[in-house]
């Protein structure tokens, strides 16, 4: 049944593109140098042979794919460690290292938060002395960690974090409780059987006075045997919608001591003696959140990216229904319908990726700052950082949902792999901040610049600047060109935020208290706040491919031109109901947006299966019967069908013990 041939639908598509492929890989990867670079890692990677499968994942307990998972996790460090050697910490641009790890552990690494937020506390939150204690042995897998915030009540209110600190100045130590059922530590990734150290926050106390919550290193079990120290009660949450392999855990302490010297001293400090230094900023201790929030949208693009390969290569592949009497059933990539389902994805894949670049510098810019002593741009950051991580992650979510229903029944199989890509999206909404609760921190920044804006000061920051435009009334008139869209977008965000902040001002102005007027407003705040994060999309997004284009042949500048195009109108469509209320648009201009959006989806159909090979994804990573490059879709899924366990055999036991012995009750 194994063929090598490629489905000759998809050789028509890969015919008819109009642009050079490599060009596209080489800008989708940031340069010539970094796709070799990528290509290289990915073909040490793959060429190790006991990163390979024998049976899908599916099949196996969840002991077992953990262990595989820690097997492979143990392979793919030795080889980082040679890889990034000399390499910087936080590099210039996100790493490609993540995105072959697909193919090799397929949900998530047990050592996932060793690698990020552990490394990146280390390195953000520790003083040079302790960093100098701790780093390279965490580098080294001398040590092994997780990052420890979350607890069992708390996740999102951090004040209301429960496990305490406690400080003994006479043995110069911190005594760590767990205080209650709902102070247990709850979710991070590898705490369960898998890490031997956590950073650990929680609420300080010394000289009898609570100084807020505080990082702490903690080993939580013995270097050689493994097992949890004493004072320690550590386990696994459980089986979950996915990270099966994540290794996610619960942890409580009870008189557990650790040294004075393992609390990160970076910001603040306690003294032998039990004096509490505080740190110029109590927010510096959230600096490893605003790190993964800028990853995570990098993370999101990489998986809608994906999603969109598979999709739109079984649409090029999968043949249904008839659309002309007496003709052969077209491939479901020639209905208009499905086109929209599908075209979008692939823009807003782009769009994601490039935002996420951007704001990745933004961020190094900042930590420079910072570095230097300098908070000023600490906020815009969070702002930009919290928005975008919310609104990336619940696009990307939405827009996997709908590859897989662009897939109809296949896609729901996970050999498709598109639920476990939804899996991963979808938690991402949730960890690192939930995004409702994310979006309302940017509104709460848009509210300070509005009042700024109405005391009249012009000095804003460069993110908001555009809101000076519309604080007073303006010549501005709806344009359907890209420019116009953006302004008409900006209309929006300062409508919706001006429209908020009155609202709360009315609840105020009636005798409720600013909290309760807050609450009351948060509906219109967390809608502001998208819309403030949609221009910014559309505007990096936009202003980045212009840019791009002074460098790209005429061929690809069109076609990525026409993604940003279709990007905007998809969106003016999508809020026309509020660009109409915010905006100078008449209802008279939608239907040559309406028309001018089915036609870019027309331009674009002849390049949509070039477009996705442009992501370019090994098959190996895809890891999906419908997705891979060959198009041997029908083949893929009886092949993995046939590996089920259940067909190796023609008749299973239960027949015999439960059937059959109830089929001859029925007969009676
Ligand atoms: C693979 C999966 C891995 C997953 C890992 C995890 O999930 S790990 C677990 C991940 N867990 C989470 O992500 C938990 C999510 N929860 C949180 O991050 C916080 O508790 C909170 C931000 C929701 C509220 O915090 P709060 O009640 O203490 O604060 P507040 O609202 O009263 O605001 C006070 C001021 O602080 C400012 N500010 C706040 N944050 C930052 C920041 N990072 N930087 C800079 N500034 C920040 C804010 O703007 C405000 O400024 P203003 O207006 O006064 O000038
Ligand atoms: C897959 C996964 C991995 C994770 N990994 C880690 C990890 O490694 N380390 C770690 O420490 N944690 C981890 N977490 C925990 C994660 O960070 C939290 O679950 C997350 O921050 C949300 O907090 P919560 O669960 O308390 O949600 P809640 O805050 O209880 O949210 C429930 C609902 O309440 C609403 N809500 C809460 N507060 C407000 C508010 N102020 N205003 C309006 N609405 C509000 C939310 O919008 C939401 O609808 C992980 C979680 C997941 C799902």
């Amino acid at each position: 049944m194994t063929s090598t041939k490629v489905n000759v639908d998809l050789v028509r598509e890969r015919a008819k593109c109009t642009f050079d492929l490599k060009e596209l890989i080489h800008f989708v990867d940031g340069g010539e140098e970094i796709t070799s670079e990528r290509k290289a890692f990915e073909e040490t990677v793959l060429a190790i042979k006991e990163l390979k499968d024998d049976i899908p994942e599916d099949y196996l307990s969840h002991k077992e794919r953990y262990e595989i998972a820690v097997r492979k996790a143990c392979i793919l460090r030795e080889l980082r460690l040679r890889h990034d050697q000399n390499k910087p910490l936080l590099p210039e641009r996100p790493t490609y290292v993540y995105n072959i790890l697909p193919a090799t552990i397929k949900d998530i690494s047990p050592f996932y938060l060793h690698e990020t937020m552990f490394l990146a506390t280390i390195w953000g939150l520790m003083n040079d002395e302790q960093k100098a204690e701790w780093l390279s042995k965490a580098l080294d897998m001398k040590v092994i960690g997780t990052y420890a915030q979350t607890e069992l009540g708390h996740g999102t209110f951090l004040r209301g974090l429960e496990t305490t600190a406690t400080y003994d100045p006479e043995t110069e130590e911190f005594i760590l409780n767990t205080p209650t059922l709902t102070a247990y530590k709850w979710w991070p990734g590898g705490l369960g059987h898998t890490v031997n150290h956590c950073i650990i926050l929680a609420q300080l106390y010394t000289q009898g006075k609570c100084h807020g919550i505080q990082p702490f290193i903690v080993q939580i079990r013995d270097l050689e045997t493994h097992i949890p120290l004493p004072g320690v009660h550590v386990g696994e949450i459980g089986p979950k919608m996915g990270f099966q392999t994540a290794n996610n855990g619960f942890l409580g302490f009870k008189n557990f001591r650790i040294p004075r010297k393992n609390m990160l001293m970076k910001n603040s400090e306690v003294k032998k003696d039990g004096t509490y230094v505080s740190s110029k900023s109590d927010r510096l201790t959230y600096g490893t959140m605003v790190v993964v929030r800028v990853n995570i949208v990098n993370d999101a693009a990489m998986q809608l990216s994906a999603a969109a390969i598979i999709a739109v290569r079984y649409s090029a592949v999968r043949h249904q229904s008839q659309l002309k009497p007496n003709e052969p059933e077209p491939q479901i990539l020639d209905y208009v319908t499905q086109q929209r389902k599908l075209f979008i994805n692939i823009a807003t894949g782009h769009a994601i990726r490039i935002v996420g670049r951007w704001l990745w510098k933004t961020m190094l810019g900042v930590i420079q700052k910072i570095l230097e002593g300098n908070l000023d741009q600490l906020p815009e950051l969070h702002a930009l950082s919290c928005c975008l991580k919310a609104v990336c992650t619940q696009d990307c979510t939405a827009g996997i949902e709908q590859c897989r229903l662009a897939c109809g029944g296949h896609g729901y199989m996970n050999s498709s792999n598109l639920p476990l890509l939804y899996s991963h999206t979808t938690a991402a909404m949730t960890y690192e901040g939930e995004n409702t609760v994310l979006l309302l921190q940017t509104a709460r920044y848009l509210l300070k610049t509005w009042t700024q804006i109405l005391e009249g000061d012009t000095k804003l920051n460069p993110t908001v600047l555009y809101l000076l435009n519309f604080a007073k009334p303006t010549d501005y008139r709806w344009e359907n060109t890209n420019q116009g869209i953006i302004k008409g977008f900006q209309a929006v965000a300062a409508g919706k935020i001006k429209t908020a902040y009155d609202t709360a001002s009315k609840h105020v102005s009636a005798g409720k208290s600013q909290e309760e007027a807050w609450n009351l407003a948060s509906i219109q705040l967390v809608e502001a706040s998208e819309a403030h994060c949609r221009v910014i999309i559309c505007e990096v997004f936009s202003n980045e491919i212009q840019c791009a284009s002074n460098t790209l042949s005429p061929n690809l500048s069109k076609v990525l031109q026409q993604l940003v195009e279709l990007y905007l109108v998809h969106w003016a469509l999508e809020k026309k109901g509020d660009i109409l209320l915010y905006s100078t648009i008449s209802k008279d201009d939608i239907p040559a947006l309406r028309d001018r959006y089915e036609e870019l989806l027309a331009l674009i159909r002849p390049n949509a299966v070039g477009l996705v090979d442009g992501f370019d994804f090994r098959d190996e990573v895809l890891n999906s019967t419908l997705g891979a490059y060959d198009g041997r879709v029908y083949e893929r899924l009886m092949e993995e069908a046939l590996k089920s366990p259940l067909n190796a055999e023609p008749v299973n036991s239960s027949f015999h013990k439960y059937i059959k012995p109830f089929m001859e009750k029925a007969k009676l």
